[in-house]
């Protein structure tokens, strides 16, 4: 691919989301499964002698210095030493704090997008590790396979998935994640299961019922969404809110019957991230 390429940023849903534990630094110990979709942030690139990096599109209320494409962007570059630099264009599509992981994809396209560009040569391996100090949610994007998370969420067995049609909703409420991960109420102690024992519809999303009590509007989505499909559920920390039909026909029902005021969205499951090939 080239500089003046669309690079896509796609989102990502926790097919369930145990919490098994603590670490010593506060941080979650999490077993989760990650699906990407076909709902997309996209970004372009233009090269830059100067080696500075500029957000051409910086997102309100998001200062650009603390923006997670030029965080990766920078951190990328004081890894490989490289004196590049890039002007970024973010065309977003996918609301912040939704669980479904958008500023986190950004960085990951970043990492991505920059080490090709730029010929910096990091392996995809090196890339994960790297993308762990922007987030716990930045190596899953990175890897490129839908797959069996633990740990924070960097250790990885990727899963097949079968072809799904997704309705997601978005309830109207920001989810800030690190007030649900503090919350005292929030279950902390599900049973590990299995990697190679879980399928698709085994399991919860441990952190709904904080998220739920701090923010009604995500119950509220949830309660009629459970109506369509019974298995419906939060994605990661909220506030979006899913349910999974093999029947595109019957996806889209549901989508047509959404009551006034609420806003969603239907998306195909993905077998890969799109830039799960590149190098
Ligand atoms: C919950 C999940 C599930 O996929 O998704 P999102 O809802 O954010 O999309 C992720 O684990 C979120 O990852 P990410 O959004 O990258 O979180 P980070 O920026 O690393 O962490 C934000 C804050 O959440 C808390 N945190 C996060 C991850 C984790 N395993 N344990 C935690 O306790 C910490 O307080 C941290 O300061
Ligand atoms: N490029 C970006 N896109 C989205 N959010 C960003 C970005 N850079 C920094 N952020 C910050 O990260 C927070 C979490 O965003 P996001 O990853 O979209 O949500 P979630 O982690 O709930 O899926 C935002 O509220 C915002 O303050």
């Amino acid at each position: 691919m080239n500089w003046h390429d669309a690079w896509p940023a796609p989102a990502k849903l926790n097919l369930f989301l145990h919490v098994t534990g603590r670490r010593a630094d506060g941080y979650h110990l999490l077993q989760t499964v990650f699906r990407f979709i076909d709902r997309c942030d996209t970004l372009r690139f233009a090269p830059r002698v100067d080696g500075a990096i500029e957000l051409a599109t910086p997102l309100p209320g998001v200062p650009p210095e603390s923006d997670l494409t030029v965080r990766a962007a920078r951190l990328l570059q004081a890894h490989s030493g490289c004196r590049q630099g890039a002007t970024i264009h973010l065309d977003k599509r996918l609301p912040m704090g939704g669980g479904l992981g958008g500023g986190s994809s950004d960085a990951a396209t970043v990492l991505l997008a920059l080490n090709h560009l730029w010929g910096t040569g990091l392996t995809r391996a090196e890339l994960e590790h790297l993308g762990l100090n922007l987030g716990a949610d930045v190596p899953v994007f990175v890897h490129g396979r839908n797959t069996f998370a633990e740990g924070v969420g960097e250790r990885f067995t990727d899963v097949a998935l079968p072809a799904a049609t997704y309705l997601v909703l978005e309830p109207p409420v920001h989810v800030p994640t690190a007030a649900i991960f503090g919350a005292p109420e929030l279950p902390r102690e599900s049973t590990p299961i299995a990697a190679a024992q879980w399928r698709p519809g085994i399991g919860r999303n441990d952190l709904e019922g904080v998220a739920c009590a701090r923010f009604p509007a995500i119950a509220e989505h949830l309660a009629w969404l459970r109506e369509q499909a019974a298995t419906a559920m939060m994605t990661g920390s909220g506030a979006c809110v899913f349910a999974a039909f093999s029947d595109p026909a019957a996806a889209a029902a549901a989508l047509a019957a959404l009551p006034a005021g609420f806003s969603g969205w239907l998306a195909e499951g993905l077998e890969q991230h799109p830039l799960a090939e590149i190098r």
